[in-house]
């Protein structure tokens, strides 16, 4: 984690809430003035009109104090009433914005990021410590009324405390009455400081040392949290009986001992520093009683004084608190950074050339590639190129890098060696995003959401409704479609709308299809786009592929041989390797060769039925 001063952290934190929740901050400043300085009012003119009591019983001047006593306390609370209504709304709305700030940042990630375990663990924790420990960036607006409280309330304690160093003219002298007491307190008021300090600091070690001793405490409820509910996990948890094996890795590694221990320490150093502020209490009554005795202040000041220093106090316990708490925080907030920071290295450093319009040529250059933190080579000294316009069907082994080759066209992964081209321009020399505009592809694992079928078509909300037809009829959705209640603005499930539809696998496999269509690209990609269809809408897709794909590019992926007789073109992958190209009779006729051996072994099932 890098290190990173706590000023730089709170400017950039409150930075943070202020650009989510604008009225937060001003409103905060508002409502923590008034609530610090209202009894503070209440509280020096209560000792203005006890002193008029004792005094020159001025009736006009003790009907002003009352008057201004009730006047102010009525709007402070009116405003206060308004700003705490907008300041409850304004959390709500700060809680929603910041989860959706973190997850806006996660879709702007390059993929390896994404698909690289710290940086989801280091999520996954970010997420644990804001919900479950209070920590990180909303923890600083929690604090920040607090902070205000302390520094307005102590401000104005001060000021109500002038007094007692500008006593009555006249009163009896005497150790209680030197300055010499006076600046005794002061030293025992500023002792409860260190020692405040002493304790918050215990806690921010204890708890890094928690933290440290269970760390994947919060990646694992974060994991059993989200798979317990999973709707794709409910077969097996259910089939495997995985609910019980799931309780008790739960309650293995959400680290219940560890919290006790936290608890237990928080608890204690709340009942020391209560003690400790009972004493000095105690003695400031002792104080100003006595001062008051020796005649050294009048009635109506005892009180004020008393509520002023026992405020002081108070307020000087609450700011040691509030920094220690974000000393506390302070690495949390790192934490958030790094996470924010993480470098945007595919897409900011790269070029800004527009994709070439005719004549796309892509080729791999002794492209060799390893995955993150991994010592093997998913794809080992490729060479190949691919022309727009041509049809490629990819085939090979479990593992042996067709999908990892994809992921390097498409630039989410870089090469770890060698290069790839486009038009004999290295592909990171191209803008970005008009890069990846030039692909539409059909992951094995794509997902739709739950939204209409319209917007899943089209990835928008907003969508040309003849096109998205066209695309479903396209990838053989024509007749599910005219069946639909409600046609494109049908949900798919009901997460949503309880007029939702269900869909199967093969199903969902053609909206993803029809998705790829829609978006229009030269290159299309299908990585096993008919695996989850049946035999007569693969059949379908197959016969029509031409037609589908048009004058565009397409690489396909399969594992079926038999549906890759169409293609002129078929790469062999083995072991990250690309070891055979050529037309289907061309590969069979090499009789030693992969293919051969993969189309054989296929074959024999049907050939023995
Ligand atoms: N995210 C990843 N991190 C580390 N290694 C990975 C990752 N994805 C794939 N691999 C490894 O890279 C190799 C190639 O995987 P790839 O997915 O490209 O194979 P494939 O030919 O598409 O396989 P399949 O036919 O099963 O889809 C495999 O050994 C796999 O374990």
């Amino acid at each position: 984690m890098k290190k990173r001063s706590i000023w730089h952290n709170l400017r950039r934190g409150y930075g943070i809430v202020h650009r989510l929740t604008p009225a937060y901050i001003p409103l905060t400043i508002v409502s923590s003035f008034i609530k610090a300085v209202q009894p503070l009012t209440v509280l020096y003119l209560s000792a203005r009109i006890i002193n008029e009591l004792a005094g020159e019983r001025d009736a006009g001047r003790i009907a002003l104090y009352a008057a201004l006593a009730v006047g102010l306390a009525f709007a402070g609370s009116a405003i206060q009433a308004a700003a705490t209504r907008r300041i409850t709304t304004l959390n709500s709305t700060l809680w929603t914005r910041f989860y959706f700030f973190l997850g806006k940042r996660y879709m702007e990630l390059n993929y390896d990021q994404v698909e690289d375990t710290r940086n989801n663990e280091r999520l996954a924790d970010i997420e644990a410590k804001t919900n479950g420990n209070g920590l990180g960036i909303l923890r600083l607006h929690y604090s920040l009324p607090e902070l205000l409280q302390a520094l307005f309330e102590l401000a104005g304690s001060i000021l109500l405390c002038f007094g007692m160093f500008t006593a009555a003219s006249s009163f009896e002298h005497a150790f209680i009455t030197s300055p010499l007491a006076t600046g005794l307190l002061i030293l025992l008021i500023l002792f409860n400081l260190p020692f405040t300090y002493a304790l918050k600091k215990r806690e921010k070690r204890i708890q890094k040392k928690v933290f440290e001793e269970n760390p994947k405490s919060n990646t694992y409820v974060h994991f059993f949290n989200e798979y317990m509910q999973s709707k794709n996990a409910a077969k097996d948890i259910r089939l495997y009986k995985q609910a019980q094996a799931i309780e008790d890795h739960y309650n293995q590694s959400v680290g219940a001992e560890f919290w006790y221990r936290i608890f237990d320490l928080f608890g204690k150093n709340n009942a020391l520093a209560a003690a400790m502020n009972a004493v000095l209490g105690g003695c400031v009554y002792l104080f100003i009683g006595l001062r008051a005795l020796y005649g050294m202040y009048p009635l109506g000041s005892v009180v004020q004084y008393i509520g002023a220093v026992t405020g002081a106090v108070g307020a000087l316990a609450k700011l040691v608190s509030v920094l220690g708490n974000y000393m506390t925080n302070n690495p949390y907030l790192s934490l958030a950074f790094d996470y924010l920071d993480l470098p945007d290295h595919l897409q900011q450093s790269k070029g800004s050339r527009p994709i070439p319009q005719e004549g796309l040529e892509f080729e791999f250059r002794d492209v060799s590639f390893k995955y993150p933190g991994s010592d093997d080579y998913a794809i080992k000294r490729l060479s190949m190129t691919l022309t727009i316009g041509e049809r490629l069907a990819v085939v090979g082994l479990n593992g042996s890098g067709k999908t990892t080759m994809i992921k390097l066209l498409c630039r989410l992964y870089e090469p770890t060696e060698g290069v790839i081209t486009l038009n004999g321009v290295d592909i990171r020399d191209y803008d970005y995003a008009a890069y990846m505009g030039a692909f539409s592809v059909v992951f094995q694992d794509f997902k739709l959401y739950a939204f209409s079928l319209g917007h899943n078509v089209a990835a928008s909300e907003r969508y040309d409704a003849a096109a998205a037809e066209a695309s479903l009829i396209m990838a053989g959705l024509g007749d599910k479609l005219k069946k639909l209640p409600q046609g494109l603005h049908t949900y798919l499930h009901k997460d949503y709308s309880d007029e939702g539809v269900e869909i199967s696998g093969g199903e969902a496999q053609k909206i993803a299809l029809a998705r790829a269509l829609y978006k229009n690209a030269p290159f299309v990609i299908l990585d096993e786009p008919t695996a989850a269809l049946d035999p007569i809408a693969e059949f379908e897709i197959y016969s029509r592929f031409n037609e589908l794909i048009g004058g565009k590019s397409a690489i396909f992926v399969s594992h079926r041989l038999s549906s890759c007789r169409f293609c002129h073109d078929i790469a062999v992958f083995h072991e990250g390797r690309l070891i055979q190209r050529g037309s289907h009779d061309e590969l069979i006729a090499d009789r030693s060769g992969k293919y051969a051996e993969l189309w054989n072994a296929q074959a024999q099932y049907y050939v023995g039925a």
